[in-house]
């Protein structure tokens, strides 16, 4: 029966073959076209986007965000990566980088006409949370007119529900350790087909700190490939590029400002000041204090040092709004404080080096360095938050006598052009009485102040630049009194030779004075010196655990909570010394536990510090916990027979009994090749099981994705209604293409489900909207 109805069904359903087909056509000449203008593309002169030979979809995307002319290393480096070779791309911080690899990772892609069927294509590896997040952010901006599924890989949540999204996705985000998890623990996780793989703060991301995780990840992904690495501070290791298995000869190195005269930004003003130790927190009070209508970025060496200033000056009301950024923060606060600042006119960020590298916070007015950087790459990049781009910023580091000389000849070799200057006496204000008020009426400020002054002394001991950091002029009295405490509390450092005898016993004690770690409150014992005590010193010196408040209680309990989580970030207790390789069986920690282990990379055992006992209480604890296991006997596992009898679990069998089936050496070959042949049996029947699991898997989710294509095609939507489109009218989220990132192409097709978030601003944002699009 064929009703005109059902003719004229045939004549539509040829007409959209014929038009297909003619599509297809035409993309495959698009296609060939765009690589003979690679071919003869000659950079020369070439400074806006719309010049190079990059797709419209591209060029859309770059239109849309507003971006028009090139940077200089943009220019240098994108035609050189559009022919497919591998870049090492150094240029100063905020010059634009992001897109002088991320455009060539969508063109690398288009051109091979990637689809959702092609797995993953391209890798972007970050060392931080937050510059991933903001990498992603910059894909999603100018790859929204591309097809392409993209996700974010960087911990702080449940790696399942990760798991279950990568597999999918043609782009991957990510920090390098939960990436190694992930490709570790999921089976069917394809990296086969990879054409991409780029570093982003490549010198940090191969330094010590990462290196056994990087080199893993290396091994999962195709040796054909290409690679590109970026960095303000870039490496040219022949070691460090054969490990990513390039080739130094067949690698363009690409430096935008190589021969420029200085290393950073020309419109950043770089000034440093000489300041005692104990006079810091009155500078960077008065700093504050003169710099109320500023964005301020304050790095300190340690997660401590930031929390401790952050509390106590926020009781001191300096007038300008604070916040702190550090990694033992849970990922949601560091993703909202991120955020509030970045939105801020005039706040001050305390941070530690979590903060120091790509984040591109927008207008910041002063980089202060209350504590000097690990070296000069560090200070380049900690001062790069500022001066972006075309705007101009200033930087003010803090040195101490004792660091002066060597920190300048680092930074003037590194060719950084900073300026000395004193700060006026009128704009000087101390603090030292109001915190030692504070830490005397308030427990927890002194906890903190307490934590601070050894992490500081920590950090410094174990920095290995030794011409800077000298450990023994540390005036350890005067700087504790500064942080409103009574005395210095004592450390106690293990030396690497001696820390496995002294486990559990003495320890080491490289103190900086005689007082006890648990501050005053062990000072009454302890105290050798006869001096005339006061009310309030009588006061500081109890034992006030009893007395804490709740804030004090969870401030404690999140510390704790830090450390037992291995998926939480703790960016470190000191200033990052990178270079100490840690065990792969840890990489499954997140990111920051990298950072943590690879800045306490000196032989002083900072896990030892942390797990021996630091009361006598807690002494006593342990040892009466080792004397009870004397008296607990190993279990013993009993296996029972049908008559419920109990048996050992291996029971020798009668000596004469055993010799009748012959001699002892045949019958144990006999008993390894009649299991070995068991095995094999086994395995054999094992693997094919598996395979045929994994085709299933493959042809369902095959199928799965062809009936979605239908349903696009059967709606009317996409391919035919855009054809005819010129590009500035693609709508965004590719409405012709089939799928963005997650909430984009998802939106155009089911409006019912439409996440209404137009800018996703948190991680939870992000992942509601991929979850969103995968459960379609
Ligand atoms: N061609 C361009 N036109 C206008 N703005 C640009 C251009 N390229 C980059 N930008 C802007 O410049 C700023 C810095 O860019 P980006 O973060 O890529 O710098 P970077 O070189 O990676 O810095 P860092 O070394 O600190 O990581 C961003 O705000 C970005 O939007």
């Amino acid at each position: 029966m064929s009703g005109p109805r059902s003719r004229n069904k045939k004549q539509q359903s040829t007409k959209r073959v014929n038009e297909k087909q003619l599509k297809r056509e035409r993309d495959v000449k698009e296609l060939q076209e765009l690589e003979r203008q690679i071919r003869d593309f000659d950079p020369k002169d070439v400074t806006a986007f719309s010049e190079l030979p990059i797709s419209k979809f591209t060029s859309v995307g770059l239109k849309q965000s507003h971006f028009t002319t090139m940077t200089d290393i943009q220019k240098a480096s994108i035609p050189v990566a559009l022919k497919g070779k591998d870049v090492l791309g150094a240029a100063k911080t905020g010059s634009g980088k992001t897109l002088a690899f991320l455009i060539p990772l969508l063109e690398a892609l288009y051109r091979n006409q990637w689809t959702q069927h092609d797995g993953l294509g391209a890798l972007v590896i970050s060392p931080t949370r937050e510059l991933a997040i903001q990498i992603f952010d910059v894909l999603r901006k100018i790859g929204r007119a591309h097809s392409f599924s993209a996700g974010l890989v960087i911990g702080g949540k449940d790696v399942q529900v990760e798991r279950d999204r990568i597999s999918r996705l043609n782009i991957l985000v990510c920090t390098p350790g939960r990436m190694l998890q992930h490709m570790d623990q999921a089976a069917g996780f394809e990296m086969g087909n990879l054409k991409m793989l780029v570093l982003d703060e490549a010198d940090r991301i191969l330094d010590m700190g990462f290196r056994k995780t990087i080199d893993a990840i290396v091994q999962h992904l195709p040796k054909h490939r290409q690679t590109l690495l970026f960095s303000a501070t870039q490496t040219r290791s022949v070691a460090d590029l054969a490990r990513l298995s390039l080739s130094p000869n067949a690698a363009e190195y690409i430096s935008a400002h190589e021969k420029a005269s200085s290393s950073t930004p020309t419109n950043l003003q770089q000034y440093y000041v000489i300041t005692p130790l104990p006079d810091k927190l009155d500078t960077l009070f008065g700093f504050l204090k003169t710099h109320l209508k500023a964005k301020i970025l304050v790095f300190a060496s340690s997660s401590k040092q930031v929390r401790y200033m952050f509390e106590a000056f926020k009781t001191l009301h300096p007038g300008i709004p604070l916040m702190h950024l550090h990694g033992r923060q849970k990922q949601t606060a560091r993703i909202d404080v991120t955020d509030r600042f970045a939105e801020s006119r005039y706040a001050c960020l305390f941070c530690t080096d979590i903060a120091a590298r790509g984040l591109d916070f927008p207008s910041v007015d002063w980089v202060v360095q209350i504590d000097a950087p690990e070296d000069a790459e560090t200070y380049i990049h900690r001062v790069g938050r500022t001066a972006r781009f075309d705007s101009s910023g200033r930087a003010l580091l803090l040195l101490t006598p004792s660091e002066q000389e060597g920190m300048q000849a680092k930074l003037v070799a590194k060719k950084v052009p900073i300026e000395k200057i004193t700060i006026k006496e009128s704009k000087k204000r101390s603090i030292r009485a109001d915190l030692q008020a504070l830490c005397f009426r308030n427990p927890e400020i002194k906890y903190l102040a307490q934590k601070a002054f050894i992490s500081y002394c920590k950090s410094i001991f174990i920095q290995k630049d030794k011409s800077i950091f000298k450990f023994a002029e540390l005036p350890a009295e005067e700087f504790a009194e500064s942080l409103g405490l009574p005395g210095a509390p004592r450390i106690k450092f293990l030396s690497s030779q001696r820390s496995k005898e002294l486990k559990n016993a003495s320890q080491l004690n490289l103190s900086v004075d005689s007082e006890s770690e648990d501050a005053s409150e062990d000072r009454g014992k302890s105290q050798t010196k006869e001096t005339v005590r006061t009310k309030y010193d009588r006061m500081f010196e109890r034992r006030n655990q009893n007395v804490l408040s709740q804030h004090y209680m969870n401030l404690i309990k999140d510390e704790d909570a830090t450390a037992r989580k291995p998926d939480e970030d703790e960016d470190d207790g000191f200033m990052s010394v990178k270079r100490r390789d840690h065990e792969l069986s840890d990489s499954s920690a997140s990111e920051a536990d990298t950072e943590q282990r690879d800045r306490n990379s000196r032989p002083v055992t900072t896990t030892e510090i942390d797990n021996a006992p630091v009361s006598n209480r807690q002494a006593k604890a342990a040892l009466s916990k080792k004397a009870m296991l004397k008296y607990k006997q190993n279990p013993t596992k009993l296996l029972f027979d049908d008559e419920g009898k109990p048996h050992a679990i291996y029971e020798f069998e009668d000596e004469e009994d055993f010799k009748k089936h012959g001699k002892a050496e045949e019958q144990k070959t006999e008993f390894i090749n009649r299991e070995e042949q068991r095995m094999r049996e086994v395995d054999m029947v094992d693997k094919a099981i598996a395979k045929e699991k994994r085709k299933e898997k493959k042809r369902k989710h095959r199928e799965r994705e062809r009936l979605a294509e239908k349903d696009d095609v059967s709606d009317g939507y996409d391919e035919e209604g855009m054809e005819g489109s010129e590009v500035d009218d693609v709508p965004i989220g590719g409405g012709k293409r089939k799928k963005w990132f997650e909430e984009e192409g998802r939106a155009k097709r089911a409006k019912a489900d439409v996440v209404e978030i137009d800018q996703p601003k948190t991680l939870e944002d992000l992942e509601a909207l991929s979850l969103s699009l995968l459960n379609q």
